[in-house]
């Protein structure tokens, strides 16, 4: 008598089946990804209800379990226009330090710069846009002024040995401005890269664009910085954050920013929702034979952490596909 398998359960026939496969037929790939998980920083400062800082503690400690090589940990801005990063000293003192993890800090100026140093900060995130309305909205300046503001950072960097990255926003469009030319992109960038920063990480700030927009953007970008020193950061809100990041990994980029658990937006860009959930990255690279060292299981655990700890259903689809949430 034929023995009758039974199936899979649904939520297991993914992890089940995920195997590296060759990415020849599909074109060239990095071999190795860097994944900058934001969702502490990002994924929260846009949540309402001030999240406990031990529970942030405890999702980076648990993110760094998870072998995430980088996680960006909070931000030392004004706690006025961001009440939710108000706790920044307490969260970058109160982590464990992995070795070999880095943790770097958001400083939109001096000011931030000085206390994310006297709290122990390693290295820092300096953040402008390739939008002068957005960068008004954001940080209170024109990009001109955003610029010297950041060049009196990235000295004092140099001079204590702190490495500096670079975020440039609204690569694909603006909440205020719409439209975005790549040009515009491509000249922020250089700045910020000739500046000093060591990686440049270009915000689809509110997940607008598509794979033609990026390659576009990204083709601009390219004449004028080296592919080995930029990243991705794409938002969420149109469904686009996965199929713009594999385009960008097709170019050549071998960084890319995501969220656990799909967290995230920015205060000022209303409407744009999470990043790219880290979980349906790692999926996805996992499945292409990329390397990331991140540990799916563990980060899934963080994922439905903090999604527990605010109450919320999780952005991921891997996480929806594999979790009971
Ligand atoms: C830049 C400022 C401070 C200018 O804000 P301002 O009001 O022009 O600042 P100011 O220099 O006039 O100072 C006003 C007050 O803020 C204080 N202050 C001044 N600086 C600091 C500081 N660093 N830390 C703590 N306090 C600070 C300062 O001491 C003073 O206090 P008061 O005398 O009134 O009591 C403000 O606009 C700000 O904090 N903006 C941050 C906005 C933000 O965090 N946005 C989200 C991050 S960006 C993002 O999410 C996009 C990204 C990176 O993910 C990529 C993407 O998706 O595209």
């Amino acid at each position: 008598m034929a023995t009758v398998r039974k199936a899979l359960p649904r939520r297991l026939v993914g992890l089940a089946t995920l195997r590296a496969v060759s990415t020849s037929s599909v074109g060239t790939f990095p071999k190795r990804v860097k994944i900058v998980e934001v969702g502490p920083r990002d994924g929260l400062q846009n949540e309402k209800n001030i999240v406990p800082t031990p529970v942030k503690i405890k999702l980076i400690d648990m993110l760094s379990e998870a072998g995430l090589p980088v996680v960006e940990a909070t931000s030392f801005v004004s706690p006025k226009w961001v009440p939710q990063m108000a706790d920044h000293a307490e969260v970058l003192k109160g982590i464990q330090k992995f070795p070999g993890i880095n943790y770097p800090v958001l400083t939109p100026n001096f000011k931030g710069f000085q206390a994310a140093v006297a709290a122990g900060a390693k290295e820092v995130a300096i953040f402008g846009a390739a939008s002068e309305l957005f960068t008004k909205k954001n940080i209170n300046c024109s990009i001109d002024e955003s610029l010297q503001r950041f060049d009196e950072i990235l000295k004092a960097a140099r001079a204590a040995s702190i490495s500096v990255r670079g975020y440039v926003s609204c690569v694909l469009g603006c909440p205020y401005e719409g439209k975005i030319s790549p040009a515009k992109v491509a000249e922020v960038t250089k700045k910020l890269y000739s500046m000093g920063c060591y990686e440049i990480s270009l915000g689809d700030t509110i997940g607008v664009g598509t794979p033609g927009a990026m390659k576009d953007m990204l083709s601009a970008v390219l004449h004028e910085v080296p592919v080995t020193a930029l990243a991705v950061h794409c938002h969420d809100t149109y469904g686009q954050a996965l199929a713009n990041t594999l385009t960008a990994l097709q170019m050549g980029v071998s960084v890319v920013d995501s969220s656990v658990a799909g967290l995230g937006g920015c205060p000022y860009a209303q409407g744009a929702s999470g990043n790219l959930a880290t979980e349906d990255l790692v999926y996805m690279l996992t499945g292409l034979g990329i390397q990331t060292g991140v540990n799916l299981q563990k980060l899934l655990e963080a994922g439905a952490f903090i999604c527990q700890a605010l109450n919320r259903r999780t952005n991921s689809k891997v996480a929806q596909a594999t979790c009971k949430l």
